[in-house]
């Protein structure tokens, strides 16, 4: 996956600033921020990179008094367990109940659920809020049985704890070819046998049997977009888990369910991400 690394810097360079300029870049695409000095550093895949996108929304900025300028570089390809393993990917435990380590942790906690997780390039260690948010709820959530399909797999993370807490049979679909070849490995390191991999977007589900349990952590345009293709695979009683937006957007996400028969459950969040339940 070739992603872009997009330098703003701000004048002022106020928390406030930043906050904003991550939340509405969030919504052209935007994945992940780090803050540096005089601004921040975000990144996008190069896919979904629309520059005239981001034009708007800096001459639109609501700040008054803000100037923001940019710069785009394509960082070089890196190996990111190598990276993380130096830099951040530290042992995560959730919710008490599930540790998510790699292969190169030797000393990490011990829990009822342990997944193994070598990243690379894909998204989903568990150390992003959206997914810790997911993992939450799927700790709570009753899958015996049930078929579960995970939408933006990422690493396959939610997939694989999803297929621990009993879920069965799981499909796992990526629109990014790296994220699914990194799922594959990812599952066989798990030694999980009923988790089926499939790498397009939500038109791949067109004519499928529902889903008891649908997850989606993507970003809120492609929810927004990709919802009707979602519900039409759910039957009554089916739940969709949804997060990669900010609280702010819960009211869109949510009436963009309500009107295609959905019924809100609850909302969680974390440094002002969220993560919605839904019910058919
Ligand atoms: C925020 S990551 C989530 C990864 C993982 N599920 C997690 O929770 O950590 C979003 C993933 O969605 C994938 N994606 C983006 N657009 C998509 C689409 N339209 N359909 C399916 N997957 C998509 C990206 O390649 C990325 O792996």
């Amino acid at each position: 996956m070739k992603y872009f690394e997009v330098t703003f810097t701000a004048r002022p360079c106020t928390e406030t600033v930043t906050d904003v300029l991550a939340a509405l870049i969030a919504d052209i695409g935007f994945e992940s921020f780090v803050a540096c000095e005089g601004g921040m550093q975000a990144y996008i895949q190069q896919a979904q990179f629309s520059e005239d996108a981001l034009r708007e929304v800096l001459e639109t900025f609501p700040l008054p008094d803000t100037n923001i300028t940019y710069t785009v570089t394509e960082p070089e390809d890196k190996d990111w367990n190598e990276e993380w393993e130096k830099n951040f990917f530290q042992p995560i435990v959730i919710g008490d109940r599930c540790v998510i380590h790699s292969t190169f942790h030797t000393d990490y906690p011990k829990a009822e659920y342990d997944i193994v997780i070598n990243p690379q390039m894909a998204f989903g260690t568990g150390h992003h809020e959206t997914t810790g948010s997911i993992i939450a709820e799927l700790l709570d959530a009753d899958l015996r049985g049930k078929s579960v399909l995970d939408m933006g797999c990422g690493t396959s993370i939610l997939a694989i704890l999803a297929s621990m807490r009993g879920a069965d049979p799981v499909t796992a679909i990526d629109i990014d070819d790296w994220c699914v070849n990194n799922s594959r490995d990812n599952i066989a390191l798990n030694r999980i046998a009923n988790i089926t991999v499939e790498l397009g977007d939500a038109s791949l589900l067109k004519g499928r049997k529902p889903f008891d349990v649908i997850i989606a952590n993507i970003n809120r345009n492609i929810l927004l977009a990709d919802l009707p293709a979602y519900v039409a695979c759910m039957h009554e009683g089916s739940e969709i888990y949804m997060s990669g937006f900010y609280v702010d957007d819960i009211p869109a996400i949510r009436e963009r369910g309500e009107s295609l028969g959905l019924t809100f459950v609850h909302h969680r969040e974390k440094n002002r991400w969220a993560a919605v339940k839904l019910v058919k």
